[in-house]
């Protein structure tokens, strides 16, 4: 029986992680939950799921569910809870399925714990993947993917020599404006950006789809858990999402995944591996689909990618800043603050007041991203 702690569990993927859980119970143990503010659904799962050890993101809300949870059940919070949790000493693996880059103290305190990871919160690694990957084979844990390219990437690679891979190719669904052109981006509401063609997500990361800043941190997050360079790294739109991503190796031969878009079964493949067993999940028929549809990426009507593309190469501190300003410009751009397109421009200025600064340690980061949130707040 595996034991998990799921940082994250009201969101998306947490919850599609414990309905992995809940299709195979005699499989796993929750040893650990964590929300944000959603202490209702928290509530819910702590009864269902009986863990040991759950957290809050303030001390009112820890109160809040104490006086809910069955007796035995530990509630911490803040971001010391996120970490005791991370660490909790009877889980084997710890799904980082938090929204951004607040999930790394958590992560690295899960790895210093020996925990493997199932990966989803790519921003971590965005911001600090120097660090996570050093620590994590330092320490001999496995980072396992669970976004759906990477684990395709990961799936495709089973087995491979890294020397024999050519170059990876990442596939975009083209998010919610994809048949638009930038002029019919003026004026789009934050309830049609939040419209994604084919995947039910959290609210920030379906927006980075619209903007393609999710395939930018996509391609950022490819670099380090494949050590891959960026010139190895390429984007592809495909409006279905069929083929989760290909690998093409040094003798021309392309292997892909595939499969429905639907995240349990990369969830799940990061919790089995390297098993496999049946999920609940539809199965693909081609015949049904019919076809499948390719087009170029274009980087001029896709800035955000350009951008992260730039700050991948550039390195150092240039990927945090990216991701903070684009991380703060969602925010603002979700709560009715700013324009779609004026996340992209939030982001190019915050990039254009920073000098790209040395390799940065934990509290380096934290400075740099901490900056960036109040340069991208005041634009
Ligand atoms: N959704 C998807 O299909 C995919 C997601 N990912 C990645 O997975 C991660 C999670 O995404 P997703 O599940 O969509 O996001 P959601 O917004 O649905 O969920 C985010 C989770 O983080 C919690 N959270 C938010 N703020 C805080 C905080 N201050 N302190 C502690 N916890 C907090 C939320 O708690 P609460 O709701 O209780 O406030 C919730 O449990 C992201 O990094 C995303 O890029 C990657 C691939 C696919
Ligand atoms: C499901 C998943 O992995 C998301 O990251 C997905 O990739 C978003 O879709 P886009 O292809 O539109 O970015
Ligand atoms: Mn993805």
């Amino acid at each position: 029986m595996k034991k998990l702690t799921i940082l994250g569990s009201t969101g998306s993927i947490g919850t599609q992680t414990l309905n992995v859980v809940e299709a195979n119970p005699d499989a796993y143990e929750i040893v650990g939950l964590s929300a944000g503010g959603n202490v209702e659904l928290l509530i819910e799962q702590v009864r269902r799921f009986r863990p040991r050890v759950v957290c809050l993101a303030s001390k009112p809300l820890a109160d809040e569910a104490k006086l809910h949870v069955p007796f035995g059940t530990k509630v911490v919070y803040g971001e010391e809870g996120l970490i005791e949790i991370a660490s909790e000493a009877e889980a084997d693996t710890v799904v980082t399925a938090i929204m951004g880059s607040r999930g790394l103290n958590a992560t690295l305190a899960a790895i210093d714990a020996g925990k493997d990871i199932g990966l989803a919160n790519k921003e971590t690694l965005v911001t600090a993947g120097h660090i996570v990957m050093k620590r994590a084979s330092r320490k001999g844990v496995a980072i396992l993917p669970i976004d759906s390219e990477h684990s395709a990437i990961f799936q495709c690679m089973n087995g491979e020599k890294r020397s024999a891979v050519k170059r990876i190719t990442l596939t975009a669904s083209g998010g919610s404006f994809r048949d638009r052109t930038r002029a019919q981006l003026e004026g789009v509401t934050v309830d049609e950006a939040l419209n994604h063609p084919n995947w039910a997500m959290g609210a920030k990361i379906t927006i980075d789809s619209a903007t393609m800043a999710n395939k930018g941190l996509e391609v950022i997050e490819a670099h380090w858990l494949f050590d891959l360079d960026y010139d190895q790294i390429d984007v592809l739109i495909h409006p279905e999402s069929i083929i989760h991503s290909y690998v093409e190796y040094v003798d021309n031969s392309v292997i892909a995944q595939l499969g429905m878009p639907d995240m349990r079964v990369p969830i799940q493949y990061a919790l089995t591996y390297p098993e496999r067993q049946p999920t609940q999940t539809e199965a693909l028929d081609l015949r049904r689909i019919g076809k499948l549809q390719f087009r170029e990426m274009d980087f001029a009507r896709y800035p955000c990618l350009r951008l992260a593309y730039e700050c991948g190469r550039a390195g150092l501190s240039a990927p945090t800043v990216f991701n903070a300003a684009n991380e703060t410009a969602v925010a603002r751009f979700l709560a009715g603050a700013i324009s779609f397109l004026d996340i992209e421009r939030v982001i190019e200025q915050v990039l254009e007041r920073h000098t790209v600064a040395a390799v940065p340690d934990v509290a380096a980061i934290g400075e740099v991203d901490a900056w960036a949130r109040i340069e991208a707040a005041s634009i």
